[in-house]
């Protein structure tokens, strides 16, 4: 399936100048998950992932069939003030604002093998807080899987040297 003829551009949201890769078209397609969770899948297929690890909310979309797709356990990264239990925090920056993220401190085995997966890299700084965060908790980062890449914001430069495998690049 030609994942890119299903995403949407949407020029000037949340803000002016910002155009918007919109993935809702991917997703209500029902190839569009499988083949999304298949390709990242099979990307980390010999590195024995035990938790992928995703950022709410479209991270949830994507990470959780990901994680379902190589058999292993799902962390959720929460926005502050979601996540019940003792947590580690970071803050961060957006391609359009600031935000913090949050995991549980309990939630990631120590020296668990993690795979954060999200829909988009923009800036990296998301991506980048995440590793963060794992780290924190516990986990040994192995990679990251995202179903876009905005080459032009460099995002991978923001990111630790581990594998960076994307679907789609604009
Ligand atoms: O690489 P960056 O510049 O950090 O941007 C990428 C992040 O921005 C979006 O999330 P957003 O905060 O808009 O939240 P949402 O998933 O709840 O829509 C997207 O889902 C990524 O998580
Ligand atoms: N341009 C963009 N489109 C969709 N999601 C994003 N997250 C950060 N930047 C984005």
């Amino acid at each position: 399936m030609d994942l890119k003829a299903y995403i949407r551009d949407i020029p000037d949201f949340p803000k002016p100048g910002i155009v918007f890769r919109d993935i809702t078209p991917v997703l209500a397609h029902p190839q569009g998950l499988p083949t999304v969770a298949k390709e990242i899948a099979a990307a980390f297929a010999d590195q024995a992932i035990d938790y992928v690890v995703g950022i709410e909310s479209r991270g949830f979309i994507i990470g959780t069939v990901v994680s379902h797709a190589i058999g292993c356990g799902f962390v959720p990264v929460r926005k502050p003030g979601k996540l019940p239990a003792a947590v580690h925090r970071v803050e961060y920056e957006l391609e359009y604002g600031t935000d913090k993220l949050e995991v549980h401190q309990d939630a990631i085995a120590q020296g668990s093998r993690i795979l954060i997966v999200d829909d988009i890299i923009a800036t990296g700084g998301t991506a980048a807080a995440t590793a963060k965060l794992v780290n924190l908790a516990g986990g040994e980062l192995v990679g990251y899987g995202f179903m876009v890449e905005l080459l032009a914001l460099q995002g991978r430069q923001a990111l630790p040297d581990v594998n960076v495998f994307s679907l789609i690049t604009y």
